[in-house]
C-alpha cells in the first residue's frame, strides 16, 4: 500500500449534502440575495462573518445538513487505508463552529477524524504534508493545485481548456475516494455499487411488543432496532438515525421524543387509539402518523364481555379458591347476562362488537354516542338514550369511546352517583374516561357492585387506587392483545409504515386527510402535483408570498386538498431548509408567511385542471391537467403545451425572433447535449415565448451561463421530472436539484 499519501477533505459539499440550503436560508432569515453556492466557499465568497457564524452555530441551518451519500461509511474506508495519521478535514468553517460541527460528525455516524478550521487551507495542509485532497470548491482546488497538491474536484461540469494538471474533476465523493484508494493500493469496496451510492436503509425503532411476523416483514425491507419505549435514553440513543418509529400503548411518543428523533418520518401505532402520540408536534414536524383502527376490535369486545362474564360468574375468586383447596361453592352466586340492562357507550368499532356479542345473551342494549346515526342503532339493535337514561337505567354500563377532552372523567362521581345501586362499570377503552379514585370510592362504598378495567390513566399502572379491592377484576391493557388483533395489527402496520416510507400513499394515515381516491389515480396525480410543485419553485426560487391554487371542473375538495399539499410541500422543499412533507406543508406555509389560497371553480364544464400561481416579478404559473386517469403538465406561464412535460429539460423563456433557437442548440451541441425533443409556445409572433427541449445529458453550468449571454434569452432554467414510476412523496424527493438562471430584462 502507498504510505507516502496524506489527505485532506472538505467539510461542505464533500462530507454534507451541498450546501445550497444554507444560502437559502441565510437569504431567508436574515433577508439577503446569496447565490445557491455561497457556501461552497463561504470565505471567497465574501459572506460576512456575523452570517457564517450563524449558519454554522449552535441551531444555524448547517446543523440540518444531511450526509453526502454513504459519507460516513467512505470516510470509514479511507481511514481504514491511509490510517488516522494521514487524514485531516480542513474546513474554512469559522472555529467557533468546532462544537456544532463535531456534534454533527457524532451524529451522523462518521468516524472520528482529525479536524482543523481554518481559511487558509493550503497553509495548514502545507504544515501538515498533504499531498492530496477532496474538494468542491474551484478555489480552494485551484489553490492546492498552484501548491502541488492533487485536488479531486467534486464537479459536474468540464474542465475548462489548459485546466491544472493537478485539479482532477470527478462527479461526486464515492469517485474521489475510488481514485484515492486506487492510488493508495487499497482494496476497493465501496459501499453501494461500483458507480453509485445505494440508497441508505431505513431504520425502523419498535418500541413496543409486536407481531413476529410483522416484525419480520419489517425486517426485510429495513434495519429493525428493538429498544424497551419506557428507557427513555435507549429510545433516543436509537432514534437518532430513525426514519420509522412503531408503538403501541405504551411508548409516550411526545414532542421531547420527537426532537430526538431528526429523520423520523413516520410514527405507527400499532393499535387504535393514538393518545399517546402528540398528534400537533408530530405534524408540525412533517412526520406521517399511522394506526390500524379495528384490526384489534373484536379482541376488544371479546375482552369486555370476557371481564362481564368473570365478574357475573365470579371466575376470578372461584378459580382461586377451588386451586387453594378450598370448595366453597356456597358462597358464589353468580348471575346471568340474560334479561339485563347493559349501556354501551360509543358504538364505533368496538362498542359495535360488544353489543353484537351481548345480542346472542338475550340481553337490552342502550347506547349513547351523538356521532352515529338511528340507522346504525337499529342495526346493531341497540336503543339509543342520552347518557343520563343510559346510567339510570344500566346494569352494566361499558365504555367504548376515544380519549378526548369531551370524553375525560365522563364516570365521575356525579355520573356514578346516577346509576343504579349494584351497578357494574366495565372500562375497555382509556384509564381517562373514568374518574377512578370516585369509582374505587364507589365500590368501597357498595353502591357499585364491582367494576373490570383494562386501561389506567397512567401506564403501566403499578400502583391504582382500584388495586386491592375484592370486586374488581383488573388486566394489564389487553384488550386489543388476542394473537388475531395482534397479527392483523401488525400487518396493517408493517404493510404501510413500509409503503409510507417508500413515498407511496396509504390509506391508513390520522395527520394527513384521506383522499377518496385509490392508487394508482391517485398516485398518478401526486407524482404531476409534486412535480408542478418543483417545477413553480425552480421558475420561483425566492420565496413568494402566496401560492395559489385554482381548481376547475368537477374534482371532490379532499382531492383538491391532497393535490395541494403535495405539490406546496415540494415548492416548499425548494423555499426553506426546514424539512417539509404533505403534512406540515401548510403548517411550514404559515410560519413562513406564506398564504395558501385553494379556489374552485366547479361550474367550468372542462377536464379538470389545477392551476398553481406564485406571484414575484414576473409571477409564475403551472398548470396540471387530469383526466382522471393521466395527469400531466399542460401550461407554463400561460404558455400551452402540446405534450406533458417530463424528463431533463432545458426551459428557455425568450423573444421570439429568428435564430435563438438555432444558437441554443448550437451550444449544447457544442457542450454534446443531445436534444431528445422541443416544443415551442408564443403569445404572437415577435412577442414573448417559451421553449422546453427535452435534452438526454445533463446540462452544464457553463453551457446555461453561454444560452444565457444570447441577446433576448430572459430566463433559462434546467428541471428534471419523473417520467414513470413513482419516487418518495413524503421526504426525499427524487426530482433532481433543478439549477435556475434569470437574467433581467
Ligand atoms: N383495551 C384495548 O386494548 C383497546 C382499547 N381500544 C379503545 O377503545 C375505544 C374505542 O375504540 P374504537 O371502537 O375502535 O373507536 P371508534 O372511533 O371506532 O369508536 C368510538 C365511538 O365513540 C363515539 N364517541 C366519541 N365521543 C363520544 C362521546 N363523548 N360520547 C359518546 N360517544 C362518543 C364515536 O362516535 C364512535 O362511534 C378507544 O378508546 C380505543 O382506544 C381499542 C382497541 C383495544
Ligand atoms: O394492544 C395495544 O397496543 C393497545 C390496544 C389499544 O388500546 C388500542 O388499539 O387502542
Amino acid at each position: 500500500m502507498d504510505r507516502s499519501i496524506r489527505l485532506a477533505l472538505d467539510l461542505d459539499g464533500v462530507l454534507t449534502e451541498h450546501p445550497a440550503p444554507l444560502a437559502q436560508a441565510a437569504n431567508r432569515a436574515l433577508g439577503m440575495q446569496l447565490p445557491d453556492h455561497a457556501f461552497v466557499d463561504s470565505h471567497g465568497c465574501n459572506v460576512p462573518e456575523a452570517v457564517r457564524l450563524w449558519v454554522y452555530g449552535p441551531g444555524g441551518p448547517a446543523t440540518l445538513l444531511d450526509p453526502a451519500p454513504n459519507a460516513p461509511k467512505l470516510l470509514q474506508q479511507l481511514l481504514q487505508a491511509l490510517g488516522d495519521e494521514r487524514l485531516v478535514i480542513i474546513t474554512a468553517r469559522p472555529q467557533g463552529s468546532q462544537p456544532t460541527t463535531e456534534e454533527w460528525l457524532q451524529r451522523h455516524g462518521f468516524p472520528p477524524c482529525r479536524i482543523v478550521f481554518a481559511d487558509d487551507k493550503v497553509a495548514v495542509a502545507r504544515e501538515l504534508g498533504v499531498t492530496h485532497a477532496i474538494e468542491d470548491s474551484l478555489r480552494h482546488a485551484t489553490r492546492y493545485a498552484e501548491a502541488g497538491i492533487t485536488c479531486f474536484l467534486l464537479t459536474q461540469d468540464p474542465a475548462p481548456p489548459a485546466e491544472s494538471p493537478f485539479i482532477v474533476r470527478v462527479p461526486d465523493f464515492t469517485a474521489a475516494v475510488q481514485a484515492i484508494l486506487r492510488l493508495a493500493g487499497a482494496p476497493i469496496a465501496l459501499p453501494g455499487s461500483g458507480d453509485g451510492a445505494q440508497p441508505r436503509r431505513r431504520r425502523i425503532v419498535v418500541s413496543d411488543v409486536i407481531d413476529q411476523r410483522a416484525r419480520e416483514r419489517l425486517a426485510s425491507e429495513a434495519d429493525v432496532i428493538e429498544v424497551d419505549g419506557r428507557d427513555k435514553p435507549a429510545l433516543y440513543e436509537a432514534l437518532r438515525e430513525a426514519d420509522a418509529l412503531i408503538v403501541r400503548s405504551e411508548t409516550q411518543v411526545t414532542r421531547e421524543l420527537l426532537a430526538h428523533a431528526p429523520r423520523l418520518r413516520v410514527v405507527a401505532r400499532a393499535g387504535t387509539g393514538v393518545d399517546n402520540i402528540d398528534l400537533q408536534a408530530a405534524t408540525e414536524a412533517g412526520i406521517l402518523v399511522l394506526n390500524a383502527p379495528g384490526a384489534n376490535a373484536v379482541s376488544a369486545g371479546e375482552h369486555t364481555v370476557a371481564l362481564m362474564l368473570a365478574i357475573a360468574r365470579n371466575l376470578i375468586d372461584a378459580n382461586a379458591t377451588t386451586h387453594a383447596g378450598r370448595w366453597e361453592r356456597k358462597r358464589f352466586r353468580p348471575f346471568d347476562l340474560k334479561g339485563k340492562t347493559i349501556g354501551i357507550v360509543g358504538l364505533g368499532r368496538v362498542g359495535s362488537v360488544v353489543a353484537q356479542r351481548l345480542r346472542a345473551f338475550e340481553c337490552r342494549l342502550l347506547g349513547y354516542d351523538p356521532y352515529i346515526t338511528r340507522e346504525r342503532f337499529a342495526q346493531l339493535g341497540v336503543e339509543p338514550v342520552d347518557y343520563e337514561t343510559l346510567l339510570e337505567n344500566s346494569d352494566i354500563v361499558t365504555f367504548h369511546v376515544p380519549a378526548t377532552p369531551e370524553t375525560r372523567h365522563m364516570l365521575d362521581a356525579r355520573a356514578i352517583a346516577r346509576m343504579k345501586p349494584g351497578a357494574i362499570v366495565i372500562n375497555c377503552a382509556r384509564g381517562e374516561v373514568v374518574d377512578v379514585q370516585a369509582l374505587a370510592e364507589a365500590l368501597k362504598s357498595g353502591h357499585l357492585a364491582a367494576a373490570g378495567v383494562d386501561v389506567f390513566p397512567e401506564e403501566p399502572a403499578y400502583q391504582s387506587p382500584l388495586f386491592g379491592l375484592p370486586n374488581v377484576v383488573l388486566t394489564p391493557h389487553i384488550g386489543g392483545s388476542s394473537r388475531e388483533a395482534l397479527e392483523a395489527v401488525g400487518e396493517i402496520i408493517a404493510t404501510t409504515t413500509l409503503a409510507a416510507l417508500r413515498g407511496e400513499i396509504v390509506p391508513n394515515a390520522v395527520n394527513l386527510p384521506a383522499a377518496s381516491l385509490h392508487a394508482p389515480e391517485l398516485r398518478r396525480l401526486t407524482r404531476v402535483a409534486e412535480a408542478a410543485g418543483h417545477l413553480i419553485a425552480v421558475l420561483q426560487p425566492a420565496r413568494p408570498t402566496t401560492f395559489q391554487v385554482t381548481v376547475h371542473g368537477q374534482v371532490a375538495s379532499d382531492i383538491a386538498e391532497h393535490v395541494t399539499a403535495v405539490a406546496l410541500a415540494a415548492a416548499l422543499r425548494r423555499w426553506t431548509v426546514r424539512r417539509v412533507t404533505p403534512v406540515n406543508a401548510r403548517f411550514v406555509a404559515q410560519e413562513l408567511h406564506l398564504f395558501v389560497d385553494v379556489r374552485f371553480d366547479t361550474t367550468a364544464s372542462t377536464v379538470p385542471e389545477f392551476n398553481f400561481e406564485v406571484d414575484g416579478d414576473p409571477p409564475h404559473h403551472v398548470m396540471v391537467r387530469w383526466d382522471h386517469r393521466e395527469a400531466g403538465i399542460m401550461e407554463v406561464d400561460r404558455f400551452s403545451l402540446e405534450r406533458p412535460l417530463a424528463g431533463h429539460m432545458l426551459i428557455t423563456h425568450h423573444l421570439d425572433r429568428p435564430g435563438i433557437i438555432g444558437r441554443i442548440g448550437t451550444i449544447l451541441g457544442r457542450y454534446e447535449v443531445n436534444i431528445a425533443g422541443m416544443q415551442v409556445g408564443r403569445r404572437a409572433r415577435g412577442g414573448e415565448a417559451i421553449m422546453v427541449l427535452n435534452v438526454d445529458d445533463p446540462i452544464p453550468e457553463a453551457a446555461l451561463n453561454e444560452i444565457l449571454q444570447i441577446p433576448d434569452v430572459w430566463t433559462a432554467y434546467v428541471v428534471s421530472l419523473p417520467e414513470s414510476g413513482d419516487y418518495p412523496m413524503a421526504a426525499g424527493s427524487a426530482l433532481s436539484a433543478a439549477v435556475a438562471h434569470t437574467r433581467l430584462r
